[in-house]
């Protein structure tokens, strides 16, 4: 049972209802969500890999239930956090990277080989033995990117990871999320980054209000902030 599963998830935080009874079924390649702020598009998100719990229902990915199988999800789960500097463990850049690699039983010569492939394809080369909380915080989103999927995770789920990349870098984004052979789950308010994923969805208060093709989905969502 491949994909991720939301059975009539609700997420309360204190006395506030944030998600409100979502039902999904996400076996598309790439999902986009969006909706306006608050809308509780992150808490949706971050409840793919358990870093919150449903209050009610459960979320499965690929069969396994968040809540009781919540390391072999984060096994397979990446996760590419809005504020950057949230993941940034290690002092340099090429560090960082290979930090996530520690786990992966690689020789050295692999895992050097996998570094250099992704600081590359994130246009990180140059900046690898910079200190990286001292980056710039579009290059601080890139490095995200990069420390996430190095380790190649079978489902990438990406909260907001443009918001503050220049047109070139949210186009090479883009084209590399287009060539991606896992399945990509992105919350983004940047629409046009979502114009060619297989589905969105659209949050309002807590609810799945649009569920389609982008085409239908992001005109819902357009004439819903209009
Ligand atoms: N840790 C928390 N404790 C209490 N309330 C929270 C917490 N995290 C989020 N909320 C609240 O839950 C609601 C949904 O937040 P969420 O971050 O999921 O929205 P969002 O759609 O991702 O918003 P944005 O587009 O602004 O990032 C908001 O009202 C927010 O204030």
């Amino acid at each position: 049972m491949s994909g991720i599963v939301f059975e009539g998830v609700s997420h309360d935080f204190g006395a506030e209802r944030v998600v409100e009874d979502v039902s999904l079924d996400l076996r598309e390649r790439r999902v986009g969500i969006v909706g306006a702020n608050g809308s509780g598009k992150s808490t949706l998100a971050r409840m793919i890999n358990g870093l919150v719990a449903p209050t009610a229902g459960r979320v499965l990915v690929d069969g396994l239930d968040v809540s009781r199988e919540a390391r072999a999800v984060r096994r397979r789960v990446g996760f590419v956090f809005t504020n950057a500097d949230n993941q940034i463990v290690m002092p340099t850049v090429r560090e960082d990277v290979a930090f996530t690699l520690r786990r992966h039983r690689l020789d050295r010569a692999d895992a050097a080989t996998r570094v250099d492939a992704a600081l590359a394809r994130f246009g990180l080369t140059e900046l690898a033995d910079r200190p990286a909380h001292r980056l710039s915080g579009g290059q601080k989103q890139l490095l995200a990117l990069a420390s996430v999927l190095v380790a190649e995770p079978g489902i990438v789920v990406a909260d907001e990871p443009t918001t503050l990349l220049d047109a070139r870098n949210a186009r090479r984004i883009a084209r590399y999320f287009a060539d991606l052979d896992q399945q990509l789950v992105v919350v983004s308010h940047q629409l046009e980054l979502l114009e060619d994923f297989d589905r969105v969805i659209v949050m309002e208060h807590g609810r799945v209000v649009a569920d389609d093709v982008p085409g239908v989905a992001l005109e819902a969502y357009r004439t819903l902030i209009s």
